[in-house]
């Protein structure tokens, strides 16, 4: 792509900021930048007016050019005074909305893999037009100075004029040419300057661990209780430091280059203003030519080598190519997030799910997790699936919700294999636990109606969900019911217990349920939950039986134990799959967990079974 064409893309990137705000600071930006030519033209014909004229005639006839004079500068500083709010307004805008694009971009990916990775997370930081983030360039920056660029060449092509004018138009390569190298030379540290800005993104990706441990009160139970503020501290501070002394010391080596090369450009300058002189010395230019020439020659010298521009135009262009970049890493959804999609049509019938031979790595890793897995999940089914610690069951439903894609062997849903292109469709008939789940800083209702949160959210169901999840007696009580923020730094907001939160994931992926969802997984659901609650909640599981598919994770194996089939994953397959009574007759790995367990209770060590549970 020609530079003509990035220049154009990044006066393009502008219009999110509307047409008039951009408009009004190029004109700011040009008005200013014409000054130097105009006051040189102006002041020019004072002094001639002054000089040659006597008394009252004089005064009349110097009074339009000193009009003139005073009317330049007050244009110049009405210009100067609207060019700081008008870059604002530009700035907030666009990159407004840059940010915006980003978070749509993460948000409507439609895996997860790729936003794990530290190319997306580097690219999002570097596109993220967060200054406050150590990101130098952002596209309003870069776009600002591609106006400010056009109008500094008007400014110069003005002084250009005043210069042949007067007749001194062989001043302007004088002067010009050193100018132009400068800004060349000084082009080779803008770029060494940016590449060093990148380098330094990792280090703070870093550093913003220890910033988050620092602030959240999640975080600082750690911090105070194990007592390693000072160490924390001081950790943020190596990677800060780490990022940013290759930076810093580059840029004093930069600044003594500039210095040295700013001697090389005065060269053209100095010459010429020497001959205008001896030129004024001669008689042969008058006082206001010379002044006209100075004014414009030094306005030409400034305008070509004192800039920022290309800097600045440079990492707005980079930032561009960074979100392009983005754009095809994260193969965004093109119909944007979730939210635009249509409503499920509720009562989705309960989909046939099958893994076939389906072998999964994660991403950078040698490990296959799961190896030639074959599982099928039959409509209405309730399936347990069991295993130890790291067996690969998040995994598994992972891969279902078609977050990552199976290395190999393939998943159907009814017959049709889950692509890419079926995951928006596919995600529309499922509901998730996930055991990692997220406890968002929002109202009871608002938390629930995420379930289905492109639609309305309808009380009646809400009631429904939260039954089942046990969570209505918890409403009940809270000050303002459904309508309580679930978090103390939110005004009339509470906190709530581990388990409580749990019932609150649980009645939003019910509600999903039964608004529509076909299948319903959950991960260590009820981890959490006292007993009494996890056997409610299995209860209900067990009534929508039929209806919906239910594929359950869980370690309490006094609560799978009335699943339709029980999986054991071992290993990266399913090695045992039968009913609890098959399973313990079957007297394999599942048996053994079972009387461990079943020991555990016996001996008064574990709570996780109930008491007439017990085999
Ligand atoms: N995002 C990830 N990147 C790389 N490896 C991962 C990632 N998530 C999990 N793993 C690895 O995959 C393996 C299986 O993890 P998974 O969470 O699926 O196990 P699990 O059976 O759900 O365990 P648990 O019962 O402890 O919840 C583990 O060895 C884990 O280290």
């Amino acid at each position: 792509m020609s530079t003509l064409s990035h220049r154009m893309r990044l006066l393009r990137a502008l219009a999110p900021a509307g047409r008039v705000p951009p408009a009004a600071l190029f004109a700011a930006l040009a008005a200013g930048h014409l000054v130097p030519a105009a006051t040189a033209f102006a002041l020019a014909r004072l002094i001639d007016e002054l000089r040659t004229g006597t008394g009252d005639a004089a005064f009349s006839a110097a009074l339009g050019p000193a009009v003139m004079f005073a009317a330049v500068l007050l244009v110049g500083y009405v210009a100067e005074s609207a060019i700081t709010p008008l870059g604002y307004l530009v700035t907030g805008r666009v990159d407004g909305a840059v940010r915006a694009d980003v978070a749509r971009l993460a948000a409507g990916a439609r895996r997860i893999d790729v936003l794990e990775g530290a190319a997306a997370q580097g690219l999002i930081r570097e596109v993220g037009a967060d200054r406050s983030r150590g990101v130098d360039a952002t596209t309003a920056s870069g776009a600002i100075a591609q106006l400010r660029w056009l109008a500094r060449l008007l400014g110069v092509a003005a002084s250009c004029a005043v210069l042949v004018g007067f007749g001194w138009w062989w001043l302007i390569p004088l002067v010009a040419g050193p100018a132009v190298l400068g800004q060349h030379l000084r082009a080779g540290h803008h770029a060494e300057l940016a590449r060093r800005w990148r380098l330094a993104i990792k280090g703070e990706l870093h550093a913003d661990v220890w910033r988050r441990a620092a602030i959240s009160p999640g975080e600082g139970k750690d911090v105070r209780v194990f007592g390693f503020a000072d160490w924390m501290v001081r950790r943020m501070q190596h990677h800060i430091k780490e990022a940013n002394e290759p930076f810093w010391s580059y840029v004093l080596r930069a600044a003594a280059d500039e210095r040295r090369q700013w001697l090389l450009v005065v060269v053209g300058l100095v010459p010429a203003y020497g001959i205008v002189s001896l030129s004024a010395a001669d008689g042969d230019t008058t006082v206001a030519a010379q002044t006209a020439v100075f004014a414009a020659a030094w306005s030409v010298f400034v305008a070509l080598s004192d800039s920022e521009d290309g800097y600045d135009i440079a990492g707005g262009l980079r930032v561009l190519s960074a979100t392009a970049r983005l754009r095809r890493l994260l193969a965004a959804d093109p119909a944007g997030p979730a939210d635009r999609r249509p409503a499920p049509v509720a009562g989705n019938r309960p989909p046939t799910v099958r893994f076939e031979g389906v072998s999964f790595r994660y991403p950078d890793s040698e490990r296959l997790v799961l190896d030639g897995l074959d599982l099928e999940i039959r409509p209405g089914e309730l399936i347990a699936l069991v295993g130890m610690n790291g067996a690969g069951k998040s995994t598994l439903i992972k891969l279902l919700a078609g977050l990552y894609a199976p290395t190999s062997g393939r998943i159907t849903v009814d017959g049709r294999e889950l692509t890419e292109a079926g995951h928006l469709e596919w995600r529309r008939r499922i509901s998730f636990v996930f055991q990692d789940f997220v406890r968002y800083h929002l109202s009871a209702r608002d938390n629930v109606r995420l379930g289905h949160a492109w639609c309305d959210p309808d009380q009646a169901t809400l009631d429904r969900a939260a039954r089942d999840a046990g969570f209505d007696r918890l409403v009940e009580r809270l000050p303002a019911g459904w309508d309580t923020p679930l978090a103390r730094s939110r005004d009339g907001g509470v906190d709530l217990s581990g388990g409580q939160w749990q019932q609150v994931v649980l009645a939003r992926a019910m509600y999903a349920v039964h608004m529509g969802a076909g299948l319903l997984v959950l991960d260590e659901p009820t981890a959490h939950l006292d007993v009494r609650t996890e056997f409610d909640v299995f209860d209900r599981l067990a009534r929508i039986r039929g209806e919906t598919s239910t594929l359950l994770i869980s370690h309490r194996l006094s609560t799978v134990r009335r699943s339709d089939r029980i999986l054991l994953l071992d290993a990266g397959r399913v090695t045992e799959s039968g009913t609890h009574d098959e399973l313990m007759a079957l007297g394999g790995t599942y048996a053994e967990m079972f009387a461990i367990q079943a020991q555990r209770f016996n001996t008064g060590y574990d709570d996780r079974i109930e008491e007439g549970d017990v085999a």
